[in-house]
C-alpha cells in the first residue's frame, strides 16, 4: 500500500510554484467539445489525475486528445459520441460537465447520474433546471440523465437557487450556442467561472459579467477551437501558505494570486501569520504562535470549502478556542475522526467543528478521506511528535502533483513509499484506472 510518511519538527524554507487548477482545466477542456472547426490547445494542464479522466471522457466521445507534459490538445471537430458512461463520472463527478457541450452542439446527452461522494450528497438538480428552463426535456432514470432538445436550446432566464460553481459552468457552456440571450443570476463568482468565460470568449462566444452575480450570454451559431493558459491553482497555492504557516516558516508561493485568495489571506493575518505580496507570488512567515481564529465557508469570495481542513490543521496548533462552520457542504468533516487520532482536541457541532488549541499532535497512521483531508493530513503531520502515515493517496493525486516533493524541496522530512515493497515511488499520477471519488 502506498503510503506518505511524514516526520514533524522542520520549519519550512524556500520558493515553490503552484500548478494551473484543477477546478478550472476540468471545464475549460470539458469546453473545447463546444469547438466545432479547428483545435484547443490548453497550456498550464496540471499533471492529476482528474485531467486524466476528463481526457478518457473526451476520447470515449470521440474527440482527439493529445496530452504533452503541461499541455492538452483537442480536436472535437468530428461528430461526438452523447453519453457519458458511470465509469467515469464515477471516478470523477466533474465528468457532467460535459452535459451542457454536448446538449448545445447535439442536441441531446446522456450521462450517468453522479451518486453522493465522502463530502456530501452532491445533488445537480441545479444544472438540469437551467437546460430546461432552455427548452430541454430533462428524464431521469436506470441511473443516467436523459436530456433532449427539439432544434436548439433557447436563451432563458435562470436564477439557481444557490450559486452552484458547477451549474453555473454547464449552464454557460450549454448557453454559448443557443438561440437568443440567457442570463443565470444568483450564479458563481469563482476565478475558475471568469477563467472558462474567458475561454469560451476566445473560441467566440458572447459571455459578459462572469465573476459578478449575474452572467449574460448572447448565443453564436458556432465556435472554433483557440489556445488558453490556464490560472494557477488557488487551493495548491492555499495549501503551501498553510504549510509556511504551521511549520513557523518562511516560503515565497510563486504563482499565488492575491485576489483570488483575499479570504484566507484575511483570516492568516488574523492569526498572525505575516503575508508579503512580491512580483511573483505571495511570500509566507508562520509566526511563533498562532491566534485561535472562527471561520466560516461560503461561495467565493468567502472562505473556500477547499480550504476548510487545511485551515483546521492550522487551527490545531493556534492558541485558544476556534470554530470552523461548513455551510457548503453537508458532510465535509470526515478528516475529524483522522485529526483525533493525531491528539487533537477537537468536537463536531452539527455543521461546526469546535478546536482547542494548540494541541500536541502526535503522529499516527491516518487515512486521507477526501483530496484535500489528504493535504490537511499531512500538514498536520509536518507539525506532528514522530511519524504520520498517511494512506488513501488516491485523493491526493486528483489534485495535487508531486506534493511530497514540492514539500520535500521545502525542507518538509517526508517520503512516498509503497510499505509492502519498500520502494519509494515517484508521485506522479499512476494508476488512473483505480481513482474513485
Ligand atoms: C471540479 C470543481 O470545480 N469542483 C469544485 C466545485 O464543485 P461543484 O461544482 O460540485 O460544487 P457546487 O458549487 O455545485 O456545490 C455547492 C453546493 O451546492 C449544492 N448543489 C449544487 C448543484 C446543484 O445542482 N444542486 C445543489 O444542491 C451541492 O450539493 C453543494 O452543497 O465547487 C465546490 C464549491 O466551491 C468545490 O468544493 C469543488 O472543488
Ligand atoms: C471537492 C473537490 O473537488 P471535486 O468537486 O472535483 O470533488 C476539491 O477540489 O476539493
Amino acid at each position: 500500500m502506498e503510503k506518505i510518511i511524514v516526520r514533524g519538527g522542520k520549519r519550512l524554507n524556500g520558493t515553490v510554484k503552484v500548478e494551473g487548477a484543477k477546478n478550472a482545466v476540468l471545464p475549460v477542456i470539458a469546453a473545447t467539445l463546444l469547438a466545432s472547426e479547428g483545435k484547443s490547445v490548453i497550456y498550464d494542464v496540471p499533471a492529476l489525475s482528474d485531467v486524466y479522466t476528463i481526457s478518457e471522457v473526451l476520447r470515449y466521445l470521440n474527440a482527439e486528445v493529445t496530452i504533452e507534459e503541461n499541455k492538452i490538445t483537442v480536436d472535437a471537430s468530428r461528430e461526438l459520441k452523447l453519453e457519458a458512461p458511470f465509469e467515469y463520472v464515477r471516478k470523477m463527478r466533474a465528468s457532467v460537465l460535459v452535459m451542457g457541450p454536448l446538449l448545445a452542439r447535439h442536441g441531446r446527452a446522456r450521462v450517468a447520474l453522479p451518486g453522493g461522494c465522502a463530502i456530501g450528497s452532491r445533488p445537480i438538480d441545479q444544472h438540469l433546471k437551467g437546460f430546461e428552463a432552455m427548452g430541454a426535456s430533462v428524464k431521469v432514470g436506470n441511473g443516467f440523465i436523459d436530456a433532449e432538445v427539439n432544434g436548439k436550446l433557447r436563451g432563458a432566464k435562470i436564477y439557481l437557487d444557490f450559486p452552484s460553481v458547477g451549474a453555473t459552468e454547464n449552464i454557460m457552456m450549454a448557453a454559448v450556442l443557443a438561440e437568443g440571450t440567457t442570463v443565470i443570476e444568483n450564479c458563481a463568482k469563482e476565478p475558475e467561472i471568469v477563467d472558462l468565460a474567458n475561454f469560451l470568449n476566445a473560441m467566440g462566444a458572447k459571455v459578459r459579467g462572469a465573476g459578478t452575480g449575474t452572467i449574460r450570454i448572447e448565443g453564436v451559431s458556432k465556435l472554433r477551437g483557440t489556445t488558453h493558459t490556464v490560472i494557477p491553482d488557488r487551493i495548491e497555492a492555499g495549501t503551501f501558505m498553510v504549510a509556511a504557516a504551521i511549520t513557523g516558516g518562511n516560503v515565497l508561493v510563486q504563482g499565488a494570486v492575491p485576489e483570488h485568495l483575499s479570504s484566507l489571506i484575511a483570516k492568516m493575518e488574523e492569526m498572525g501569520v505575516t503575508i508579503i505580496e512580491e512580483e511573483t507570488g505571495l511570500r509566507v512567515i508562520g509566526p511563533e504562535k498562532l491566534k485561535a481564529v472562527d471561520v466560516k465557508t461560503m461561495p467565493h469570495p468567502g472562505f473556500p470549502t477547499d480550504m476548510q481542513s487545511q485551515m483546521m490543521a492550522l487551527l490545531l496548533k493556534a492558541e485558544g478556542t476556534s470554530m470552523i462552520t461548513e455551510t457548503v457542504f453537508e458532510n465535509r468533516f470526515m478528516h475529524v475522526e483522522e485529526f483525533r487520532r493525531m491528539n487533537a482536541d477537537i468536537k463536531i457541532e452539527g455543521r461546526s467543528v469546535i478546536i482547542n488549541g494548540p494541541c500536541n499532535l502526535q503522529g499516527a497512521e491516518v487515512a486521507a478521506t477526501d483530496l484535500r483531508a489528504a493535504a490537511a493530513l499531512i500538514l498536520a503531520g509536518l507539525v506532528a511528535e514522530g511519524y504520520t502515515r498517511v494512506t488513501e493517496l488516491k485523493h491526493l493525486d486528483r489534485g495535487y502533483v508531486r506534493f511530497h516533493e514540492k514539500l520535500a524541496a521545502l525542507g518538509a522530512d517526508i517520503e512516498r513509499v509503497n510499505e509492502e515493497e519498500n520502494v519509494v515511488q515517484d508521485a506522479t499520477v499512476t494508476d488512473v484506472n483505480n481513482v474513485n471519488i
